[in-house]
């Protein structure tokens, strides 16, 4: 990827995406920032500009509503200048299945996947084509927990990771690198929006820290980077434990142990 490439960062208003635009700016790279809140887009464009010299252009958009989302598709298609994209824009959903209303996860599903998929499948194209460029989705640690009891943010999570390492299989080989980055709880405005209290949590990583470490993951061009994960061995092992599963898929036979008796 070239040095100056522009970065699209989605959910640059607050939080994660917002430390990522303060990251990239300080390596150079101009900016297209995107949320729907336009005077924080605006707040933050002009101190980047300021400190750090790049451009920064703004892009109000509600990834849940399909004209906003399709402007933020073209501008990935067309703007030839935009070399990575930052799939990061994410809401959280806490309580039970049977306690949430259907439209609300239904947005929830769209902001968290569909936007993310449609986002990356926008870009990916003409980053392939160009045999260079940079993918990175903003997962999270619930996506490999459904002992967290958020059935729908975890699935929403699973889904960014599973995305991400096909991804990764299939653009690689063109010369793009997609990155999913999992964190663990991070202070951020995502609690507070999603009705939680964040005092009530024992341990939180600040989100500079988080950033800062995923870039680390980035530069090292790794598929997966768990940030709060400390010994990173675990994950290798999960990852063996499934390719051994995958090796004793057979798929001409029912299991043994699924066979009828005879009667
Ligand atoms: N903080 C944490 O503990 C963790 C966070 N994550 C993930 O990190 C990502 C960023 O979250 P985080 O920084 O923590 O939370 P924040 O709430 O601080 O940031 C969320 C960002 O997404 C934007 N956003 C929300 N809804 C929409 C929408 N409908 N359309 C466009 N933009 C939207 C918000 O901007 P605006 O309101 O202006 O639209 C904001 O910029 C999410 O994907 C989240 O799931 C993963 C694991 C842990
Ligand atoms: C932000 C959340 O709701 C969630 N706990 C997470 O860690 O992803």
């Amino acid at each position: 990827m070239s040095t100056r490439s522009s970065v699209l960062i989605t959910g640059a208003s607050s939080g994660i995406g917002a430390t990522y635009a303060k990251r990239f700016a300080g390596r150079g790279h101009d900016l297209v920032l995107v949320a729907r809140d336009k005077a924080r887009l605006d707040a933050l464009a002009a101190q980047l500009r300021q400190e750090h010299g790049v451009a920064v252009d703004i892009i109000q958009a509600d990834l849940t509503q399909s004209r906003d989302l399709a402007a933020v598709e073209t501008r990935l298609r067309e703007d030839t200048r935009i070399g990575v994209l930052v799939n990061n824009a994410g809401a959280s959903m806490f309580g039970s299945f049977i306690d949430q209303a259907t439209d609300d996860v239904e947005r929830l599903v769209a902001l968290n996947t569909i936007a993310l998929l449609r986002l990356a499948s926008a870009v990916a194209p003409r980053l392939a084509q160009a045999g260079e460029g940079a993918i990175i989705n903003i997962g999270s640690v619930v996506g490999l927990a459904p002992e967290f009891g958020m059935s729908v943010y975890g699935a929403t999570k699973a889904f960014v990771q599973f995305l991400s390492q096909g991804l990764s299989l299939e653009l690689v080989p063109k010369g793009v690198y997609v990155q999913a980055v999992l964190p663990a709880a991070t202070r951020t405005e995502i609690w507070e929006r999603a009705g939680a209290d964040i005092n009530a949590l024992p341990e939180m990583m600040e989100v500079g820290e988080l950033v800062d470490a995923a870039l680390v993951g980035f530069d090292r061009r790794e598929v997966v980077t768990i940030p709060p994960l400390h010994d990173a061995v675990r994950w290798d092992a999960l990852d063996t434990a499934r390719q051994l599963l995958l090796s004793d898929i057979r798929q001409a036979h029912a299991a043994e142990r699924y066979q009828q008796a005879a009667a």
